[in-house]
């Protein structure tokens, strides 16, 4: 299949790698330095089982994308709109484009500007990194989980899994897409934020009494608003099940703490913006999720606060 990735950062280079070692026709959005580094040697990829290193089209212009069948759209939340944007004039009516991103509302906003029927999405299980530029590092498990917006478009859906489980991928099909990027989310807004206003990893959230508690509040009040729109939850064992996950991530640096190390603008609107929103129409009380947005949406805005210009080892 030809696969254009759409920001070829963290998770875009690392599912991308595995495409086109699976033999699929791989373009890599992509830029800065991570891009000069791709262009110069290639992309490694680092896993625990080995390290293996591909050459590719690396590009920063997304025409070199025109003729993709299959778009994995990788860029932060933040960028979601400007993006899509861009593509919409140059890609066929018929690409497939497969949103990996974290959080639940680049859906409707992928659908509004490409049409529902060919927005997929999924919820991504991975730990992933850009070590260094040209350099992706991931480690633990690697699971997806892929639904069609529109259920017209259900086959098309099968298609993608397949494609994925041929590149030794663990993807699976659901018929609730949004049910299962509502319980990724809950492990996000209970994990990422926190993690990026204090620079703990997980396991330090998981070791530190006060830190782990604010966490359970966080996670406590995301459920409420989840079970209010309808996501069938049991709330000791979804907490229970978060918090046996995050076991498995101790070392790992959230996505949105690893964009505060780097100065990058973190996902706050998508993660902690989306439910608050809906604990407000919904008229819900979400006090420590909104103390996170406030202060993470001001660190946003003031960059010169971060703590440092590397990400931390
Ligand atoms: N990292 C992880 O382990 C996981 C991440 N996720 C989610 O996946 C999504 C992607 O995350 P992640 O891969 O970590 O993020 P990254 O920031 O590593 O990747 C996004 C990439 O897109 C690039 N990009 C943005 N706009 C453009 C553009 N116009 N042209 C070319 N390149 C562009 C960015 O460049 P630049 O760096 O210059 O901005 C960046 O390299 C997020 O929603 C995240 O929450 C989900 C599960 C796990
Ligand atoms: C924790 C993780 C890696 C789960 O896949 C994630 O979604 C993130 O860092 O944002």
């Amino acid at each position: 299949m030809r696969i254009g990735i759409v920001g070829a950062g963290a998770v875009g280079s690392f599912f991308g790698a595995l495409l086109h070692r699976a033999d699929h026709q791989v373009v890599f959005l992509a830029r800065g330095k991570h891009l000069e580094a791709m262009r110069k040697n290639g992309l490694i990829v680092k896993r625990e089982e080995g390290t293996f290193t591909l050459y590719s089209t690396f590009t920063d212009d997304p025409k070199n994308l025109a003729n993709a069948e299959l778009i994995l759209f990788c860029v932060k939340s933040n960028d979601t709109e400007n993006m899509a944007k861009q593509l919409l004039p140059i890609l066929s009516k018929d690409t497939k484009v497969i949103t990996l991103q974290n959080g639940i509302d680049n859906e409707e906003r992928l659908g509004e500007i490409f049409g529902f029927q060919r927005i997929f999405s999924c919820a991504t299980y991975v730990q992933t990194a850009i070590e260094e530029p040209g350099v992706v590092n991931q480690q633990g498990r690697v699971a997806l989980v892929i639904g069609e917006l529109d259920h017209s478009a259900r086959e098309k859906c099968s298609e993608i899994v397949t494609c994925f489980n041929q590149a030794g991928i663990d993807a699976t099909y659901t018929g609730n897409i949004f049910e299962k990027k509502w319980r990724k989310l809950l492990w996000n807004i209970t994990f990422n934020p926190l993690s990026a206003i204090s620079t703990a990893t997980v396991g330090d959230i998981l070791d530190n009494k006060p830190l782990r508690t604010t966490a359970e509040s966080v996670c406590k009040e995301a459920m409420e608003v989840a079970i209010k729109v309808g996501i069938p939850i049991d709330t000791d064992q979804t907490m229970s099940t978060i918090f046996k996950n995050a076991e498995r991530a101790r070392i790992h640096q959230t996505s949105m703490l690893q964009d505060r190390m780097s100065g990058k603008q973190m996902e706050v609107e998508s993660v902690c913006g989306y439910v608050m929103r809906k604990a407000q129409e919904l008229e819900i009380s979400v006090p420590t999720i909104q103390a996170t947005y406030s202060i993470l949406t001001y660190l946003n805005k003031h960059q010169s606060l971060r703590p440092n210009q590397e990400l931390a080892k």
